[in-house]
Formats: structure tokens, sequence, C-alpha cells
């Protein structure tokens, strides 16, 4: 019965449009193995109202809000749909991407996005390890459950895929959220470090270019090219 219903809402669409990934992934999830407390209870297939969907991303959602949610994450830049869709099959082709999306279906709009990305390792028997990304919920659905719902999606989604453990980087005021889902800060192992590299879109270049020191106080010194765009190589604080 909740497999027909969460079937019918997947493929319910008057334009049927490509998934990401298999939808039927998420129709395997069981989230008794979760330690995550819903009140009241809800699951990727009984997302508990009719009008939201928890599914894969599909190629239609440019046209959904998608980068509209994610603009609520971090900066996202002006992508046209071209670029949205080329990065869609790539991330298709390459295999490993599990961009997982909430969709309010009376609005036709993603409220809710998480991406499981999946490593292939040489190392435990050439195992697989997941990586928690870009979890987000849009700011009118926050404090109804939407975050822990995407999340623990994704995470019994990198169980099912077989990896052997899903890791996560977030600022400290989140740690509690993600501890009550089962992430867990170890001693001596918890160090988020990051190196930057500090990419720039063909458009912003010219923008500084014509106003230096504007926006960004940092002077160029060398400029490379890498996947045909340009990028600032070098970068030395003015
Ligand atoms: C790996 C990463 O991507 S880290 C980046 C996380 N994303 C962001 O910071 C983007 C902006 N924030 C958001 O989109 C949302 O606030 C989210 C995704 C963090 C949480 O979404 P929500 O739908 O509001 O979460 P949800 O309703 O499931 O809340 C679950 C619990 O976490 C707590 N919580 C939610 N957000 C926060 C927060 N920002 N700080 C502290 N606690 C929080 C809630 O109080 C709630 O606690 P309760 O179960 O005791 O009531």
């Amino acid at each position: 019965m909740v497999l027909e219903r969460l079937s019918r809402n997947m493929f319910q669409e008057s334009k049927p449009s490509e998934y990401l990934y298999s939808p039927d992934l998420l129709l395997r999830l069981d989230f008794t193995k979760s330690p995550a407390q819903f009140s009241p209870h809800i699951s990727a297939a009984q997302p508990g109202e009719s009008w939201m969907v928890v599914r894969p991303l599909q190629r239609s959602d440019y046209d959904k809000g998608f980068m509209q949610l994610l603009s609520q994450l971090t900066s996202v830049g002006n992508i046209t749909r071209k670029q949205f869709d080329d990065r869609f099959t790539q991330m298709k082709q390459s295999g490993g991407y599990y961009v997982t999306v909430i969709e309010d279906t009376r609005s036709a709009k993603i409220i809710g996005s998480a991406t499981l990305t999946v490593e292939q390792k040489f190392i435990h028997n050439c195992s697989l390890r997941g990586r928690l990304e870009d979890v987000v919920v849009n700011d009118t659905y926050r404090g109804k459950q939407l975050g822990k719902l995407i999340v623990v999606t994704v995470s019994l989604l990198a169980q099912e895929l077989g990896c052997y453990k899903m890791s996560l980087d977030c600022k400290d005021k989140l740690v509690k959220f993600y501890e009550t889902l089962g992430y867990i800060l170890e001693p001596g192992n918890s160090n988020a470090m990051n190196m930057s590299f500090l990419w720039i879109a063909p458009t912003e270049f010219s923008s500084i270019l014509a106003n230096p020191g504007s926006r960004i106080r940092y002077a160029i010194l060398t400029i490379s090219r890498r996947n045909d765009r340009p990028a600032l190589q070098t970068v030395k604080p003015l």
C-alpha cells in the first residue's frame, strides 16, 4: 500500500522527467534502522502529508526552484538551464551522486534537499564511503522534521548501497542535530580541514577586473585556465 502510494507519487507527473538515480532505491529504506526520533513517525515512503514526496532529483527540478533552494545554503551563482542540464548528465553518467529532494507537489516546488556522494575505495576490501553534502530545507518549512527526514533518507541510502561509513562537515551549532540522527564526533578524529581554491565565474571575473578591489580585497597574481574557465590560481591579500 505504502509502496504503491510512493510509486504513484513518483510517477504521477503530467510530463515525466528523468531521475538522477532509480527511485526504487528509496522504496527499500527501512527507517526503523535509524536512531532518529520522529514525532509523528514519518519516512521517505510516508512523509506525513499527501502533498509531499521524497524522491531523487529530476532534470525538471531546475523549474521547481531547486537552485533557489540551494541558495539558502550557500552561494550558487547564476546557473543557466544548460549548465544545470550538463551537470545533471555528468552526475548521472559518473554514478555515485544521489541528490535527493523533497517536493511540495501543491506548488511544484523543491523544499528540501540533501546529497549523498559515494566514493569508491581500494582500502577495506574495495569499500564504499558515503559523504553527506548540501543539506537544506526551505526556510518557511523548517522545524517540521524535514531536515531529519532528508538526512535520514540519504544516510539509510548510503547503508543500502553498501557504504561502510558516512561522513559530513558542519558548523558547531548543527552538531547536536546530526548527533540525534546517529552521527558521532569521534574524539581525536573530528577535525574538518580545508584548503580553499577560489574559483570564479567568467562574469564575476570581468567585474572584478573592471572594479579592482570593489568586492574582493585580493590582488590577482596569476591566472590559469581550468575546464576552460578563467580561475584565480594565486591570490594575495592587499
Ligand atoms: C552536511 C551539511 O550540508 S551541513 C549544512 C546544513 N544546512 C544548513 O545549515 C542550511 C540552513 N539550514 C537548514 O536548511 C535547516 O535549518 C536544517 C536542514 C539544518 C534543519 O532543517 P529543519 O527542517 O528545520 O530540521 P528539523 O525540523 O528536522 O529539526 C530537527 C531538530 O534539529 C534542530 N535544529 C534544526 N536546525 C537547527 C539549527 N540550525 N541549529 C540547531 N538546531 C537545529 C531542531 O530544533 C530540531 O530539534 P528537535 O527534534 O529537538 O525539535
